[in-house]
């Protein structure tokens, strides 16, 4: 629930369903407030309809709000604190509320959304991670160790006598439109099991649409085939637990979970496709560490440098289990040297099994890391090939050195 409230497209590419999780509370809580007016209706004896009228309700709702509504403390508070709770009922005896108890609470509430939007609650979560953290300071070093060593960065991973198999995921006439825009364009290719395919373009080329329409996330034409199954037409959560995994260019990560829940949600998707996660023991611990992450697992991700997150959305749609994972400028925000080590990481996780494709516009990063190279120029396929017949392409050249030279002419 927390994923869908934080964001609820990288919820989807985790594998959650949604609209499911948007309505399974939303009948629990129907369910509890209609057993609490039949309570208050036995307890009144006379059911008249001022006992339900909606400033009630209104009431409720600020108070729950006031309290927290991300968590089950918040709930909790929320009831001592309202309408014939502890809190109120002693208050009302000491104080007299009576009628005011409404008006403080509006008051109350317009403070907490304008100061505090997480709620009362949120305060006392901050307090007790403020005294652990003194606690845990005294005999840790808070220091974030840096992302990697410089030997990390420069030591490829030994290559590995590695074969491609057979066509894992096929795209065919993909064709996205955004009113008078055509993003993509009728782009068709294969990705081979065990391959790392690049899809490179300039700004606007049509990558982003592109990853977008195979994942379900943007309405598009065409087929999507995943080893020997269509999922054009299924939704994006249906699509993660059949395989696709996927990241997302703006990171969508979930701010207030620690790095090992927000990599922990990410195994939904291999949950329900019945394939074991080791959620919370080995392959979790071993993903951390290939991503060097083991150091910050337990901290918040909001605290971490934007390198860092990138890692965390990684190792989230690892976490999966995906047969192939689409990764949306998964360098965005590190350094050449992270690049390049992440680069090294990849071919590494490739090694392993997985079949990747990567959306990056730097070429320098693409032709080190990609097996095969798919360039988009206006959301058309201009070329495909490997490393050396991109650098090679004439028509890429072109494409590329004609955006650079346009650039020339417009800073003179
Ligand atoms: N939601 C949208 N509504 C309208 N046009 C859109 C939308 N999303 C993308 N586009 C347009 O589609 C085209 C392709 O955009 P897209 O983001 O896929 O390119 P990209 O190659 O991923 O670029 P970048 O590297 O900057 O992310 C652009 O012309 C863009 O303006």
């Amino acid at each position: 629930m927390l994923a869908v409230r934080a964001n609820e497209r990288s919820a989807a590419a985790a594998g959650i369903n949604v609209s499911r999780t948007k309505l399974v509370p939303f009948a629990i809580a129907a369910f509890i407030a209609g057993v609490g007016g039949s309570l208050m209706a036995y307890q009144q004896t006379v059911v008249v309809p001022t006992s339900y009228v909606a400033i009630a309700g209104i009431g409720m709702f600020a108070v729950s709000y006031l309290a927290g509504i991300t968590c089950v403390s918040g709930g909790v508070l929320a009831g001592i604190m309202g309408a014939g709770g502890i809190l109120f009922v002693f208050l009302d005896r000491v104080v007299d509320l009576g009628e005011y108890y409404h008006v403080i609470t509006g008051v109350l509430l317009v403070i907490t959304i304008i100061a505090n939007p997480e709620g009362i609650i949120s305060e006392v979560h901050r307090a007790i991670n403020w005294l652990r953290g003194k606690v845990t300071s005294r005999s840790q070093d808070e220091t974030p160790p840096e992302l990697l060593s410089a030997t990390d960065a420069l030591s490829p991973p030994p290559e590995s006598a590695r074969e491609v198999g057979e066509v894992l995921l096929s795209s065919t006439g993909i064709g996205v439109h955004y009113g008078g825009v055509t993003a993509v364009d009728d782009v068709s290719f294969d990705v081979r099991e065990g391959e790392i395919i690049g899809l490179s373009g300039l700004n606007g080329a049509g990558k982003t649409t592109f990853i977008d329409a195979i994942s379900g996330f943007a309405d598009a034409a065409g087929s999507v085939v995943l080893d020997g199954e269509r999922l054009d037409g299924r939704r994006p959560h249906e699509r993660s637990r059949r395989g696709l995994g996927r990241t997302f260019q703006g990171i969508k990560l979930y701010d207030d979970l620690s790095v090992r829940e927000n990599v922990t949600i990410g195994t939904t998707a291999a949950r329900h496709r019945g394939r074991p996660t080791g959620s919370g023991d080995d392959d979790l611990e071993r993903l951390f560490d290939v991503l060097h992450l083991t150091p910050v697992v337990d901290r918040p991700v909001k605290e971490l440098s934007q390198g860092r997150r990138q890692l965390v959305s990684v190792a989230r749609a690892l976490a999966g289990r995906p047969r192939v994972v689409l990764l949306d400028e998964p360098a965005a925000g590190l350094d050449s040297t992270e690049s390049v080590w992440l680069g090294h990481r990849l071919r590494a996780i490739r090694d392993a099994g997985l079949t990747i494709v990567m959306v990056d516009h730097n070429m320098e990063l693409v032709l080190e890391v990609c097996d095969r190279i798919v360039v988009l120029d206006l959301g058309r396929v201009i070329a495909i090939g490997t490393p050396d017949e991109i650098r090679n392409d004439p028509v890429v050249t072109s494409a590329y050195l004609g955006a650079a030279h346009a650039r020339q002419e417009l800073k003179a």
